[in-house]
């Protein structure tokens, strides 16, 4: 598979498009040097040829006073070329800028922009034109500028528009998380996306200036004669149409294939933006279609194969199937012992206010996450577990400060001593992707489609250290190869969709590790991928944080993960932290019902006997969350003092904290 190159080499086979760049190309000699096409002086006057068909003398015949057609026509390419410029320049550089700032701002900036492009458009382009040449007479570049920028309307709309779409892409949130700014999003994942679109645009301005540019010129509004224009040649053509209808033609032709061509190349350019999209695309469909081609797969949490899981520590909970050995070095500790005594991240009182997603079930200015609390000690793996829609995701993406649909934030979230919650954009720079990385779910939507791994990964690289070209170019190798990649030069010069999920979810992990972070938070890391790959993922992730002293926030539903890889768990329930605690606590005494629920419907624990328990009911969306205990709806054990009033997180000892008012009866949740 090769990248968007192709399909652009194939249009440029049509014969068409091929017959347009000719005429632009002669065109565009014509401009530079003139005297390559015509040993004529354009204001060279034959007289006694005056209005003359074409002849060995004057190729395209003569004109009313004997001048040169073919050679009138060369000479005005350039002053008509360089009005087209002008005015697809204006039109491009202020469509496309404002056209991207009110895309991606949106807001206020959005607001103003979409009143200034209705603006333009709204104004009488001719009546304007008209003023401005009266007031400049004869200088086309002032009218071309007045005629692009009014031009730009259209642009700043479609640009606006395509910018609004591509920023809810994932790989755009990816990028944010990865500590990029405003422009370098811009310039490095929008801007590509829309140079098809651009193109088509500029092609269309480029057609209707050269009209306009003519008009002017035929209302005797272009450069003075004998100066040769296009547009004169056609007013010069018009006074003598009767008697000689031929000098007409030239000038005619010329604007006329010029305007055609300009259009069928930026037909073409479009075309092939499409192409090259579509194939990206069905690459990524076929990828992500079970049986297709590359073993993809999006599993469910396997089944652990019978007798493979090694015991527990503690005898009752199970290893995952892929980490046959603990991996983390840090030995469980005693029940109830402080895991450490300093903390990397300290999350207090964090509540996340979301505004309205229709189908969602969130309600507007919602409240999705509330007063979570949760510490990451240094090199530690903290498992953040609990139900589909309980809130991990959101808690997440709000440590790094990007809640989803711009929710907001309260509470506080120390991050080696800074506060994030109210960070600076300055700080946020040094915290994404730098001191704090991110892995998604789903590797290959937070992947730049349309960029190699390599000049991604480089990118990131030299963003986070400051390296140059070629030291980015080897710790991209190195990264590549620690993620486990065999050939790293290979995946480097690779687009994300030739990449199998396996290998995706190892390029994405290098991406977040680029800058040799302090604490690594991976939402689901392996919830796309086949249990094999599973299995890799997680001794890659367990190894890293070991090796590199790194602090992980795992999130996941996959209790057999937990056990295996985490030091600690925060369990999470309805936007709220029910339980948090040791592992071998979590496993030995669980103390909140829902964490024993979770425990016994856990697949890996359950007995091969007998149906799989599962908590009954489900867990209630944001905006439905009970009055008093939120799990009290599916509670076993609720009674009246669980529903009058909200549960505190009570500590119950170090380390182990939970929200329940029985948090000592233990009669398993079923
Ligand atoms: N952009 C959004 N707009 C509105 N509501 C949202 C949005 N994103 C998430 N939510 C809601 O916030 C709640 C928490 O979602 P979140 O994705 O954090 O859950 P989760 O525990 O990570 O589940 P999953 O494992 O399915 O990702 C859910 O009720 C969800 O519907």
């Amino acid at each position: 598979m090769s990248g968007p190159g192709p399909a652009s080499a194939r249009l440029l086979r049509r014969p068409l498009v091929l017959l347009a760049l000719l005429w632009l190309a002669l065109v565009l000699v014509c401009a530079l040097h003139p005297e390559l096409v015509t040993g004529r002086d354009p204001v060279d006057q034959d007289l006694p040829a005056a209005l003359s068909g074409p002849s060995a003398a004057h190729p395209l015949g003569t004109d009313r006073l004997g001048q040169d057609l073919l050679s009138r026509l060369a000479y005005g390419a350039a002053g008509t070329l360089w009005g087209v410029l002008v005015a697809v320049l204006t039109a491009t550089v202020v469509g496309v800028g404002l056209g991207l700032l009110a895309g991606y701002l949106g807001g206020l900036v959005d607001a103003l922009v979409g009143r200034l492009a209705d603006l333009l458009f709204a104004l009488p382009a001719i009546v304007i034109l008209l003023v401005v040449v009266a007031v400049f007479p004869g200088d086309v570049t002032i009218a071309m500028l007045t005629f692009g920028l009014l031009l730009s309307s259209g642009l700043i709309r479609v640009v606006r528009a395509a910018t609004r779409s591509t920023r809810e892409e994932l790989f755009i949130a990816a990028a944010r998380l990865a500590g990029l700014s405003t422009p370098q999003i811009l310039r490095r994942h929008v801007l590509p996306r829309l140079r098809g679109l651009v193109i088509v645009q500029a092609s269309l301005v480029a057609a209707v200036a050269l009209v306009m540019q003519a008009s002017l010129a035929f209302l005797g509004f272009g450069p003075p004669p004998p100066e040769p224009s296009w547009g004169g040649m056609i007013d010069e053509a018009r006074a003598v149409i009767v008697r000689h209808p031929w000098a007409l033609f030239p000038p005619g032709l010329a604007v006329a294939l010029t305007v055609l061509s300009f259009v069928l190349l930026g037909d073409a350019a479009r075309d092939g933006a499409t192409a090259a999209w579509s194939a990206t695309k069905l690459a990524r469909r076929r990828r992500r279609s079970p049986g297709a081609g590359v073993a993809r797969t999006t599993a469910p949490a396997p089944a652990h194969p019978t007798g493979s899981a090694p015991a527990h520590p503690l005898g009752s909970a199970p290893a995952h199937p892929a980490l046959s050995t603990p991996v983390h070095p840090v030995a469980p500790p005693p029940a109830g012992t402080p895991r450490h005594a300093d903390t990397l991240l300290s999350v207090r009182q964090l509540s996340v206010q979301l505004p309205a997603r229709p189908g969602r079930g969130a309600r507007t200015g919602t409240t999705v996450v509330s007063d979570v609390d949760l510490d990451v000690g240094p090199g530690e793996i903290v498992g953040l577990v609990g139900e589909s829609g309980c809130g991990k995701t959101v808690t997440a993406l709000s440590i790094l400060g990007l809640p989803p649909g711009d929710g907001r934030i309260t509470g506080s979230c120390h991050f080696a001593g800074v506060d994030l919650v109210g960070a600076t954009d300055r700080q946020w720079r040094t915290v994404r992707g730098r001191r704090i990385g991110y892995v998604a779910q789903d590797p290959m939507v937070s992947l730049d489609p349309t960029l190699r791994v390599g000049v991604q990964l480089a990118e990131a690289v030299r963003r986070h250290t400051g390296l140059g070209r070629r030291p980015a170019r080897a710790r991209v190798l190195a990264l590549l190869r620690d993620v486990g990649l065999p050939a790293p030069e290979t995946a480097a010069r690779r687009y994300p969709h030739q990449l199998s999920g396996g290998m995706a979810q190892r390029v994405a992990i290098a991406f977040a590790l680029a800058g040799d972070p302090d604490l690594l938070i991976a939402d689901e890391p392996t919830t796309a991928l086949d249990v094999t790959r599973q299995a890799e993922i997680l001794a890659l992730l367990a190894r890293t944080s070991r090796d590199r002293r790194m602090a992980v926030l795992l999130v996941t539903h996959d209790l057999g993960v937990v056990a295996a890889l985490c030091d600690r768990a925060v369990v999470m329930y309805a936007g709220q932290v029910v339980e948090s605690c040791p592992v071998t606590d979590l496993f030995a005494r669980p103390r909140h019902p829902y964490t024993r629920g979770l425990l016994a419907a856990d697949p890996h624990r359950a007995s091969r006997s007998g149906p799989l328990p599962t908590i009954s009911g489900t867990v209630p969306a944001p905006g439905d969350w009970p009055t008093g205990c939120r799990f009290a709806p599916r509670c076993p054990l609720a009674g009246e003092p669980c529903r009058r009033a909200p549960v505190p997180l009570d500590r119950l000892g170090p380390g182990h904290a939970v929200r329940c008012v029985r948090p000592d009866e233990d009669r398993v949740a079923a």
